[in-house]
């Protein structure tokens, strides 16, 4: 919010450290993030992480390339649509698990990750964590990401503290891992488990998955399959689930929203019994339009990406940046503009069904743009899409203890997290016929 200040106390442009530039305008964010952009990520923030190994964090355009061609075919749509089977069971099962809660206080922000921390690992593995069925969702993982999201904001902080510092690798390393408690040591174990047991086996038999590709495909060491796994597992938990959480609560803050979708969905699949194929409810243009605005109040990544400009100075946001300066745009800045979204923190899924929507989609960023877009954009618009259907078609719930102004209350760590770590909870009164 600090930034949002900054900039309407100075203008388009604010120096937020000793070579860094904040922009604010739609102009700016196409310069910096669009396809074919030569800016690199900022290494000194993106090793804080970690990853450096892994296709997230690595600032070498090589490096990214390679790992990106090895992922890319899994994560097309084709290869989305085939696990789509996987994903449905999920969501049924977590359906199970909330109906045999009915009448009980729910945490469902913890039953979200737990759903998506699930997909994620299936995919990742071939076998998922087993988090629907903990009790109360408490996975080791789930339990621990608020401290990940916490150290990750600390991180976008001190980063330009250690940037400016010529401390050694295994010294920032240590600061990274001191950060993150015991969760890199549940995903390392886990990751070294596969490695180990596919070099004794072929699993051709188990069919592909993103860890297998890889192994098959560049051999790599097992210090770069442990960071990739590390980044599969937070990029695919915490964003999808935030973007559930917030349509679910929205949703049910507001009966005639909730009349609409619920209405929508019931006429394209009357019987909930049955199952409704993705290509089927993404076409559904209100829940479509629930999504979108999920999407945008959740943010995705709300900080600025930072990228450094190169190898040439450049033009941002109509202003000449030198080669070498750290620039970015936040996207709250795009999806709060209020010429774009009129009463822009109001989930108002109406905004995304007017005749031209095609300025909002150019505004809608939550999974940033350019060659270091998501990559697993396809698979987070497939889970949205089935977690959110099969709940508004399937159950009645009551949301508890947050308010709108909970909602509105955001720390900007690298995703958003609600302040005070609050969770939405609810009650599950019944099924729907
Ligand atoms: C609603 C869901 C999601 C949102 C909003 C989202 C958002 C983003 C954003 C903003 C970035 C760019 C980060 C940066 O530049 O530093 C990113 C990168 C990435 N995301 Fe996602 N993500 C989502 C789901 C997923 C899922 C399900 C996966 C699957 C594993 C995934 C994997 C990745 C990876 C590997 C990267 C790094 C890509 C690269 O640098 O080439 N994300 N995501």
């Amino acid at each position: 919010m600090h930034l949002h200040d900054l900039h309407r106390n100075y203008g388009p442009v604010v120096r937020i450290g000793p070579n860094e530039l904040h922009f604010s305008t739609a102009e700016a964010y196409k310069d910096i993030y669009h396809h074919g952009s030569k800016f690199l990520k900022d290494e000194g923030f993106y090793e804080m992480f970690g990853e450096s190994l892994g296709s997230f964090g690595t600032v070498d355009p090589v490096f990214h390339r390679t790992r990106r061609d090895t992922m890319n075919p899994l994560f097309s749509r084709r290869a989305i649509l085939k696990f789509e089977s996987s994903i449905r069971a999920r969501a049924n099962q977590l359906m199970q698990v909330l109906s045999s809660k009915q009448g009980q206080l729910i945490d469902l922000s913890s039953a979200f990750r737990a759903m998506t921390l699930d997909v994620i690992y299936d995919y990742i593995y071939g076998e998922d964590a087993g988090a629907i069925s903990c009790p109360d969702f408490e996975h080791p993982i789930i339990s621990n990401t608020e401290a990940v999201n916490v150290g990750a904001g600390v991180q976008r902080h001190m980063s330009i503290v250690v940037r400016q510092s010529s401390l050694p690798d295994f010294i920032r390393r240590r600061i990274v891992m001191s950060i993150f408690p015991d969760l890199i040591k549940v995903i390392e174990t886990r990751a070294i488990e596969f490695f180990e047991r596919k070099a004794k086996v072929q699993l051709a038999d188990e069919g592909e998955t993103i860890l297998s590709r890889i192994v098959d495909i560049e051999n790599p060491f097992l210090q770069s399959l442990i960071e990739e796994t590390q980044t599969l597992t937070f990029a695919g938990t915490d964003t999808v689930a935030n973007a559930c959480f917030t349509g679910c609560f929205y949703v049910h803050s507001d009966p005639e929203i909730l009349k609409k979708v619920r209405g929508e969905l019931k006429e394209a699949w009357p019987d909930p019994n049955m199952d409704l194929p993705y290509d089927t409810l993404e076409k559904l243009p209100y829940l479509t339009a629930v999504i979108k605005e999920s999407l945008r109040l959740s943010h995705g990544v709300p900080v600025g990406l930072l990228r450094v400009v190169g190898p040439d100075s450049a033009v941002v946001g109509g202003y000449q940046v030198p080669q070498g300066t750290i620039v970015s745009v936040g996207a709250t800045f795009m999806h709060w503009n209020p010429q774009v979204f009129p009463e822009p923190f109001k989930f108002n899924p109406d905004r995304w069904l007017q005749e031209q929507t095609r300025e909002l989609d150019t505004y809608l960023v939550p999974f940033s743009r350019g060659p270091r877009q998501c990559i697993g954009m396809n698979l987070a618009w497939c889970e949205l899409f089935l977690i959110l259907g099969h709940l508004f078609r399937k159950l009645d719930i009551e949301i508890k203890d947050l308010t709108i102004q909970d909602m509105q209350d955001i720390r900007f760590y690298f995703v958003s997290v609600l302040a005070g770590a609050k969770h939405l909870r609810g009650i599950v009164k019944g099924a729907l016929a």
